[in-house]
């Protein structure tokens, strides 16, 4: 399995839980807003420590209460991307790409920089700041920059969500790439049944959470 998660988590008075089993590809999650699909990432990112539950992604447990399993956020080797590709402002392309690069032990590295740049085709944006990049490419910078820190796995809150429909159609397209040629298991929120159609692998209806 790619992602094999059955956790449960209070927040507020809501109460998430989720039993998720998906093989390789893009697992879509699609529901109601506030029906907690972001919470979900933030716990297998590690960001959220669920009440109980276990949270394995490619074989590997990140999480498991029986166990007495959490791994660090920064041990879990997953990208993160966001809707807004949230960017490093004060850094340029070049050094936003690498930061992470810098952080990954060179064994765990699995793309160089260069591979990167051509497989997004960012290149030409190397010296410019993020202020002055469309959505599009600050979302394959952002993607870029996931990829350079030797993810084993992504997560995509809502990629496409701020792009106008030429943009969003080219980041599918990248979006395709890194699922069929690069091969990373993907975790994919979205409200769009189209996103859903056109690049799941797995689609998962999330619910109405309970509320207490
Ligand atoms: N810190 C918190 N305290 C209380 N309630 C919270 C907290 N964080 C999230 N929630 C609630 O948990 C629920 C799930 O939120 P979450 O953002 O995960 O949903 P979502 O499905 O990603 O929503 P959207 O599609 O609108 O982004 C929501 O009802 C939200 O109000």
């Amino acid at each position: 399995m790619a992602f094999d998660i059955a956790v449960k988590r209070r927040l507020g008075n809501v109460s998430l839980a989720f039993d998720i089993a998906a093989g390789p590809g893009l697992t879509a999650l699609i529901g109601p807003s506030g029906s907690g699909k972001s919470s979900l990432l933030n716990m297998v990112a590690g960001l959220l420590r669920p009440d109980e539950g276990r949270i394995s992604v490619g074989g590997q447990m990140l999480f498991d209460s029986a166990g007495a399993v959490n791994l660090a956020p920064e041990t879990r080797r997953c990208g993160y991307i966001f809707q807004d590709g949230r960017l490093f402002p004060h850094l340029r392309v070049r050094a936003n790409l690498t930061y992470g690069e810098a952080l990954t032990p060179s064994p765990e590295r699995r793309f160089g920089l260069d591979q990167v740049l051509d497989f997004l085709g960012i290149a030409h944006l190397l010296d410019r700041w993020p202020a002055t990049l469309s959505g599009g490419e600050a979302q394959r910078v952002a993607i870029g920059r996931a990829l350079l820190a030797g993810p084993r796995f992504l997560l995509m809150d809502e990629p496409l969500s701020s792009l106008d429909a030429p943009r969003r159609r080219e980041i599918m397209e990248v979006i395709r790439g890194v699922r069929d040629d690069l091969r990373l298991p993907i975790l994919y929120v979205t409200h769009d049944e189209r996103e859903v159609d056109q690049l799941a692998t797995t689609r998962i209806e999330i619910e109405e959470p309970r509320r207490i």
